[in-house]
C-alpha cells in the first residue's frame, strides 16, 4: 500500500467472499466499467469476472479517495484502476516469451492529470522487472498517452470489409471443408484452435481467460459477462477431417445496408483454414459484405479472383510493447541473418537503458550488458527499440524518423537483422 496525498493505492487479487465477490472486488469492476463508460455490472456479471480473473492471476490495482464529499459516488470505488497479467507472447520462429500485460487503466475524471496513472504504471513497471519480466504489452485506447512510460506500437490491425454478392472467388482453392456448428461446441475446441494459431504467429498475445466464453457467446466482451444473442459458429476441418480453424459471426440486422455479417472472431491454424472460413461466410445468400478484423500483411487479397472486393475500412496500431530487459527480450526473438551490433538504448524510467552488444548466428543471438563508455554502433530510445523489437516497422523507416541514430552502413546491417518475412500480428485484445 502506497500513500499519495489523500489518495491510498492497493494492489490485491481478486477474491471471494460467502460465494460472492468482496466488496473491494465488487468495487473495483463496478469503477473499471465506469471508466469504460459502460453499464453497472450485475451480480451474476462480478461473480464470473471473478472466476476469469482468478484463472488469469490477475493483479488489480485501484487508487482510493477517503476525502470524497458524501455525495460523491459510492466512495468505496476506486478512483483510479489498473490492472496485470501474465501471458505468452510469440516473438517469432514459434518462440514465446512471457509478456507483463497491463489493461483497465481508468482514472475518475474528477481525478484525471494529478499523476494517478503515472503513480500506477510506474510502480507496476518496476515490480514487473523485479519478477523478472523482459517485456509489457498493452493495447491501448489513445495512442498520446504510453510512449512517456516506454512503450512503441509493434503491430497494427486492419478492418476490412468483403463484398460478397456473388460469393469470394479463390485462384487457390482451400482445402479442406467447413462445417456450421453451435457456439457452444467451441468452449474446448476453440482454445485448442487457437493455441494452434497463437504457436504459428509472431506478435500473438495468448488469450486471457475471457475469450474463452467470448467464443461461445456467453459473455459479449471482456466488460459485458453478458450472453450475445444471435451468435453463430462455424468450424474449418482440414483435408483429414481434424478441426484447424473456427469463425464466430452475427448478422448485422435487415435495417443494416448493405446487408452484412460480422465476424467477431476468426481463428485458424493455417492459411488455407483462414481461406476456407471466409470463403463459408461470402457463401451466405443474401449477404452482400463480410466485415471484420484482418492482419495488414494478409494473404487474403492475394488469393482472391477479384482482389478489389477487399477493402480496408480501417487501420490502426494494436499491440504496444515495452522492453525492460534488453539482453532477456533481444535474446527471445529469431534472427534470419547472422550479424553483430552494439546498441545505445535510452530509458527514462531507467529498465531498458545501457549499452549492448548483440551477436546473432544460426538464428538466435546472445545479448549482453556492456561497459556504459563502449563505442555504439547505434543509438535509440527504449520506444523505438519496442517498435522494432518483432519486425512491425522497418529500421529504415524509423531512421527516416529520427527515432535512431546511427551510420547508413550499420543501420543497412541492423535492418537485415531485425527483418521479418511477414508482419506481426496479434489478434487478442485485453
Ligand atoms: C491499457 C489500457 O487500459 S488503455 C485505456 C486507457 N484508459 C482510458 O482511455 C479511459 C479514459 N481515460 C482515463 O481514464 C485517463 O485519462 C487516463 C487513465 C488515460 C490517464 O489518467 P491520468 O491519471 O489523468 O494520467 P496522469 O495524470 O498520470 O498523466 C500522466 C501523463 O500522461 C498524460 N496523459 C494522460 N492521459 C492522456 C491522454 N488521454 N492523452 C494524452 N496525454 C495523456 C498527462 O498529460 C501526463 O503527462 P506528463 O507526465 O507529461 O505531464
Amino acid at each position: 500500500m502506497t500513500e499519495m496525498k489523500h489518495l491510498r493505492l492497493e494492489r490485491f487479487t481478486a477474491a471471494l467472499r460467502d460465494g460472492k465477490p468482496d466488496a473491494r472486488t465488487a468495487a473495483w469492476m463496478q469503477a473499471m466499467n465506469l471508466g469504460f463508460h459502460e453499464e453497472p455490472m450485475p451480480e451474476a456479471g462480478l461473480l464470473a469476472m471473478t472466476g476469469a480473473f482468478t484463472i488469469d492471476g490477475r493483479t488489480l490495482t485501484g487508487v482510493y479517495d477517503e476525502h470524497v464529499p458524501g455525495l460523491s459516488l459510492n466512495p468505496q470505488y476506486p478512483v483510479g484502476t489498473y490492472g496485470s497479467l501474465v501471458k505468452s507472447l510469440n516473438t517469432g520462429g514459434g518462440n514465446l516469451l512471457r509478456a507483463h500485460l497491463i489493461t483497465a487503466v481508468t482514472v475518475r475524471p474528477s481525478h484525471r492529470r494529478r499523476g494517478i496513472l503515472r503513480r500506477m504504471i510506474t510502480e507496476d513497471l518496476a515490480l514487473a522487472k523485479a519478477n523478472g519480466l523482459a517485456i509489457a504489452a498493452l493495447t491501448a485506447s489513445e495512442a498520446t498517452i504510453y510512449g512517456r512510460y516506454g512503450f512503441g506500437r509493434a503491430t497494427a490491425i486492419n478492418r476490412v470489409q468483403l463484398s460478397v454478392r456473388d460469393g469470394i472467388g479463390l485462384l487457390a482453392p482451400a482445402a479442406g471443408s467447413v462445417i456450421a456448428a453451435d457456439p457452444a461446441s467451441l468452449l474446448e475446441l476453440g482454445p485448442r484452435i487457437f493455441a494452434a494459431q497463437h504457436a504459428a504467429t509472431a506478435g500473438s498475445i495468448d488469450h486471457p481467460y475471457f475469450y474463452t466464453r467470448f467464443t461461445t457467446g456467453e459473455w459479449a466482451d471482456e466488460e459485458q459477462v453478458k450472453p450475445l444473442a444471435g451468435l453463430r459458429a462455424a468450424i474449418h476441418l482440414g483435408p483429414g477431417g481434424e478441426p484447424d480453424g473456427y469463425v464466430t459471426y452475427v448478422f448485422a440486422g435487415w435495417d443494416k445496408k448493405p446487408a452484412q455479417l460480422k465476424i467477431k472472431s476468426l481463428v485458424a491454424a493455417n492459411a488455407a483454414a483462414r481461406h476456407g472460413l471466409w470463403e463459408y461466410l461470402g457463401a451466405h445468400d443474401l449477404i452482400e459484405c463480410v466485415t471484420g478484423p484482418a492482419p495488414i500483411d494478409d494473404a487474403l487479397p492475394w488469393t482472391l479472383t477479384d482482389a478489389r472486393a477487399y477493402e480496408i475500412t480501417a487501420s490502426h496500431d494494436h499491440l504496444w510493447l515495452r522492453i525492460l530487459d534488453v539482453p532477456a527480450a533481444l535474446a527471445s526473438r529469431p534472427y534470419a541473418h547472422d550479424g553483430t551490433l552494439v546498441l545505445r538504448v535510452r530509458d527514462s524510467l531507467g529498465h531498458a537503458s545501457g549499452t549492448f552488444g548483440l551477436r546473432a548466428a544460426s538464428g538466435s543471438a546472445t545479448v549482453e550488458l556492456l561497459a556504459e563508455e563502449s563505442d555504439a554502433d547505434i543509438e535509440l530510445d527504449v520506444t523505438a527499440l519496442s517498435s522494432l523489437f518483432l519486425g512491425g516497422v522497418p529500421v529504415r523507416r524509423l531512421a527516416e524518423a529520427g527515432r535512431i541514430a546511427g551510420g547508413s552502413e550499420v543501420l543497412a546491417g541492423m535492418a537485415e537483422l531485425f527483418a521479418v518475412d511477414v508482419l506481426p500480428y496479434c489478434e487478442t485484445g485485453f
